[in-house]
């Protein structure tokens, strides 16, 4: 469970985020809005690169914003990025043991967990192949699986599904679906593929200017004619 209250950035007189407060209790969560919403702002907050003015985020009621970036690694949350992280002078496997830098995971049982997440990825036998060799599916799933090792509690992704074609869009659906059974995990996406956030997210919350415009399970919030005006009308 996520518990967002009165949480507020400002950077000279632009606040992107406006005294954002809400609850988020599904297993997949929808973060959606139009350009400068707020979204990735709000993610930056999470991950600690930002600091808010006001306000605070309980991750099943620990306080995470007193947290240094690295602590909340070890607490659980991960993060994939609109522009992969991906090392290209590093094999998939070692792209995705580089978070074992951040938690206290060591040995066999690291080894284990990437396994099992490029496995989760389908990219068990890439795992050999160099960053610069794979495509753009290929290097999304490595950052999903890197977020996957590790006992994650909460991944953040922000548009995994941008420039995928058809098919990469539906086996990255597939992927973001079997992760809260498979991992234990909560994600919280962020993507523009409405049919992407539709199939997966039991719960969405619609940034708009910073504050939060609705929040309910996802089908009534995108049927939401307020919504549609602001996000879906302009997308
Ligand atoms: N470092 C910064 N300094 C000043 N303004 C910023 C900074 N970062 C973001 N903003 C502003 O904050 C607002 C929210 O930006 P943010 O990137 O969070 O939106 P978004 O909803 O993720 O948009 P998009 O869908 O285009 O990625 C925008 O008006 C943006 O210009």
């Amino acid at each position: 469970m996520i518990r967002i209250d009165n949480l507020t950035v400002q950077f000279g007189a632009v606040r992107p985020l406006d005294g954002l407060s809400a609850e988020l209790t599904q297993p997949i969560i929808g973060l959606v809005g139009p350009n400068g919403a707020g979204k990735t702002t709000l993610l930056n907050v999470f991950s600690g690169f930002l600091t808010p003015v006001t306000g605070s985020i309980e991750l099943d009621g620990r306080d995470l914003l007193p947290l240094s970036p690295t602590r909340r690694v070890q607490a659980g949350l991960r993060r994939t990025f609109q522009t992969e992280q991906v090392a290209d002078d590093l094999s998939a496997w070692d792209n995705v043991l580089a978070l074992a830098d951040h938690i206290d995971l060591k040995g066999a049982r690291i080894g284990d967990e990437v396994e099992r997440a490029l496995a989760f990825t389908g990219l068990g036998t890439r795992a050999q192949v160099m960053g610069a060799a794979l495509n753009l599916y290929e290097r999304r799933m490595v950052e999903i699986a890197r977020a996957l090792v590790g006992h994650p509690r909460l991944i953040l992704m922000d548009e995994p599904g941008a420039g995928l074609d058809e098919a990469e869009a539906l086996r990255l659906r597939q992927c973001i679906l079997g992760i809260p059974q498979a991992f234990g995990a909560t994600v919280l996406l962020i993507d523009h593929d409405v049919d992407l956030i539709s199939a997966t997210c039991g719960e969405t919350l619609v940034l708009d200017f910073g504050k939060r415009l609705a929040l309910g399970p996802t089908r009534t919030v995108l049927d939401d004619p307020v919504v549609h005006r602001a996000y879906l009308g302009a997308a």
